[in-house]
C-alpha cells in the first residue's frame, strides 16, 4: 500500500492534476462511465441491497450526476483566485486568496449507498485538483469490484486508484500518510480514523451517524407528516444515515400516527410488502440480528414481521417506548420506528440536548415560529423542516455531522472547499520602503501609534485630515514623478505632512 501511495504522490508531484482542463476532462470521464456504464453500476447495487434499479437510480446515481455537473459549471469560479480586502499598509499590494489542492487524499465509504459515498466525495477530490484513493466498504462487494473495474477504465490511473478490502486492509491504509481523509460510517470508526490521522496530522472529514429525531407537533399536516417520514424512513429498508431514527410527540397523536403510516405503507409498497421491488433487505445478517434484537420487549403497533432467509424486515412501529430501552440507546440503521411520548415541544428540545448531537433534526408544524425555535435551541448536523433526508438533495448546503454525528462537509462547493487549501497571498510593491521603517527596529512609541494609526485606524480628526494631506501629497509627488520633474517643494510637502503625521499621533 505504501507503494501505491507513493506512485500517487509522485503523480500528484508531477502537477498533472492541476490544471482546470485536466479536472473538467476527468469530472466529464465520471460522466461519461455513469453514463456509459450505468447498466452494471446499478445491477452491482441492485445485488448489494436487494434494490431494483429504478431505486439504485433515484436514491444513489441522480444526485452524483447533479453534483457532477454543479462542479463543470463552477469549477472556473471556485478555483479562482479570491481578491482579499486589504488595510491602509498593504493598500498598493495584491491581496488573494488561492485556492489550492491539498495532494493525496483517501475516501472511505460505507455500504449503505456505496456508489455515491464513494463517488461524490472523488468528485470534490478531483475538481479541488488532489490524487485520490478511495475504499469502497466491503459490505456492499458488488458495488466495490464494478468500482474497482470501471475507475481505472475511465480515469488518469497514476492520479486516482481503488483499493478494496475490509476492516485490515483499511487498518494497513490508515498507517499511510494523507493529506485528507474523508470516512464514511459508524462513530465508532470514525474515531479510528481519526486516530490514525492524528499521527500525521491529517486533516478528516468524518461522516458518521447517529439518532435523528423527528418531533411531530400537535399542530401540523399529520398526513404530510406521515406520508413524508414514512418515505424516508424505510427507503433502503431504513438504512439511512440521516433517516428518521425515532418520532418524538404527544401521546395523543400516537394512534393517529400509527394508522396513517400503516395506510402509507401500503399506499407505497402494497399488500405484500415483500413482494414490494421497492422495498429492500437488510445488508446482512449481523445487522439482521441485532435489528431483531431491538424489537425484543417492545410494543409493536405494526410489522414486526422477520425472515432470516431473504434477512427481510418489515416496516415496523413500536409505540410507548421507554427511553431507556435498547432501542433507544443506539442508531437504529433500519425499518424500526420508536415513537416516544412528551408532554410538549419543551420536553421534545431538552430530550434532544440530553443526547449526543444528531446527524439530521426534523420538525414537522403549522407553526414556522415553532420550528425556528426548536432549530434554535438544539444542535444537529443539519435539518429538514416539514420533510425529512431533503437537505441532503440541495448542493447548496453543506453535508455533514456536528459532534458524534461527524466533522466537516461536503457537497457542492463545500465538496471543493474541504479538498482545497486557501492559501492567502500578499504580493508587495517594492515603493513605500519609508513606511516600512515602521515595523523595523528600533521600535517606539511613535512606531507603535503608527501601527495603531494604519492598522487599526486609531486616529482623531487631526490625524484624518494629514491623512488625506499625506495622500493628496503622496499622489501629487507620483503625478509629477511621472513627468519626470519632482520640484523640491513637493518632496518637502510631502515629506512635511508625514513628519506631521508622525507628531500628531505621537500627541493623540
Ligand atoms: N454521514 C453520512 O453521510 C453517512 C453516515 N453513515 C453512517 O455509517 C454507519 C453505517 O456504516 P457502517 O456500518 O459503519 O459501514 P461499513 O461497515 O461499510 O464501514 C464503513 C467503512 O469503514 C471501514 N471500516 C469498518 N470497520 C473498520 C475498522 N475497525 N477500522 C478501519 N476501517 C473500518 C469499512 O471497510 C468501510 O469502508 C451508520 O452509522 C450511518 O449513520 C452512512 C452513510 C452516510
Ligand atoms: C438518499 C440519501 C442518502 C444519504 C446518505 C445516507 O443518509 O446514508
Amino acid at each position: 500500500m505504501e507503494r501505491q501511495v507513493q506512485r500517487l504522490r509522485q503523480a500528484f508531484r508531477s502537477g498533472r492534476s492541476r490544471p482546470l482542463r485536466f479536472r473538467m476532462q476527468q469530472l466529464e470521464a465520471l460522466k461519461r462511465m455513469v453514463q456509459e456504464r450505468e447498466k452494471d453500476i446499478l445491477a452491482a447495487i441492485a445485488a448489494d441491497l436487494r434494490k431494483s434499479e429504478l431505486n439504485a437510480y433515484s436514491h444513489e446515481v441522480i444526485t452524483l450526476l447533479g453534483e457532477i455537473d454543479f462542479m463543470l459549471a463552477n469549477l472556473p469560479e471556485l478555483a479562482s483566485a479570491k481578491p482579499a480586502k486589504k488595510n491602509l499598509l498593504t493598500m498598493l499590494d495584491e491581496a488573494y486568496v488561492q485556492p489550492e489542492p491539498l495532494g493525496v487524499v483517501l475516501i472511505i465509504g460505507a455500504w449503505n449507498y456505496p456508489f455515491a459515498l464513494i463517488m461524490q466525495p472523488l468528485v470534490g477530490a478531483i475538481a479541488a485538483g488532489n490524487a485520490a484513493i478511495v475504499k469502497p466498504s466491503e459490505l456492499s462487494e458488488n458495488t466495490a469490484k464494478i468500482l474497482a473495474k470501471l475507475l481505472p477504465q475511465y480515469l488518469d490511473q497514476d492520479l486516482y486508484a481503488v483499493i478494496n478490502g475490509g476492516v485490515a486492509e483499511t487498518t494497513e491504509l490508515l498507517k499511510q500518510r494523507f493529506d485528507h481523509i474523508l470516512y464514511t460510517g459508524n462513530t465508532a470508526v470514525g474515531k479510528i480514523v481519526m486516530e490514525a490521522a492524528a499521527k500525521h496530522l491529517t486533516p478528516v472529514t468524518l461522516e458518521l451517524g447517529g439518532k435523528s429525531p423527528c418531533y411531530i407537533d400537535r399542530d401540523c399536516d399529520l398526513d404530510i407528516a406521515c406520508r413524508r417520514i414514512t418515505w424516508g424512513k424505510y427507503m433502503n429498508c431504513g438504512q439511512t444515515c440521516i433517516a428518521p431514527d425515532y418520532i418524538l410527540c404527544e401521546a395523543s397523536l400516537q394512534d393517529r400516527i400509527v394508522q396513517k403510516i400503516k395506510e402509507t405503507v401500503k399506499d407505497f409498497y402494497g399488500e405484500n410488502i415483500k413482494d414490494s421491488p421497492d422495498y429492500e433487505r437488510i445488508i446482512n445478517l449481523r445487522h439482521f440480528k441485532r435489528l431483531q434484537s431491538l424489537l425484543e420487549g417492545q410494543k409493536i403497533a405494526f410489522g414486526g414481521e422477520t425472515d432470516e432467509v431473504t434477512r427481510y424486515i418489515a416496516p415496523t412501529i413500536l409505540t410507548d417506548v421507554d427511553p431507556n430501552s435498547k432501542v433507544m440507546q443506539e442508531e437504529i440503521f433500519g425499518p424500526i420506528l420508536p415513537i416516544v411520548s412528551v408532554k410538549n415541544v419543551d420536553e421534545a428540545i431538552n430530550f434532544i440536548n440530553d443526547r449526543e448531537k444528531p446527524l439530521a433534526l426534523y420538525i414537522f408544524s403549522h407553526n414556522n415560529k415553532l420550528i425556528k425555535r426548536v432549530i434554535d435551541e438544539t444542535s444537529s448536523g443539519g435539518v429538514t423542516g416539514n420533510d425529512v433526508i431533503m437537505h441532503f438533495t440541495v448542493n447548496s448546503l453543506p453535508f455533514g455531522g456536528v459532534g458524534a454525528s461527524g466533522m466537516g462537509a461536503y457537497h457542492g462547493k463545500y465538496s471543493f472547499d474541504t479538498f482545497s487549501h486557501q492559501r492567502p497571498c500578499l504580493l508587495k510593491g517594492l515603493k513605500g520602503e519609508s513606511v516600512n521603517k515602521l515595523r523595523y527596529p528600533p521600535n517606539s512609541q511613535s512606531k507603535v501609534g503608527w501601527a495603531k494609526f494604519f492598522l487599526l485606524k486609531q486616529f482623531n480628526r487631526g490625524g484624518l485630515v494629514m491623512l488625506m494631506l499625506a495622500c493628496v501629497a503622496m499622489v501629487a509627488a507620483m503625478i509629477v514623478k511621472k513627468y519626470q520633474a519632482l520640484p523640491r517643494g513637493n518632496a518637502l510637502l510631502a515629506s512635511l505632512a508625514v513628519h506631521r503625521l508622525r507628531w500628531s499621533s505621537k500627541h493623540s
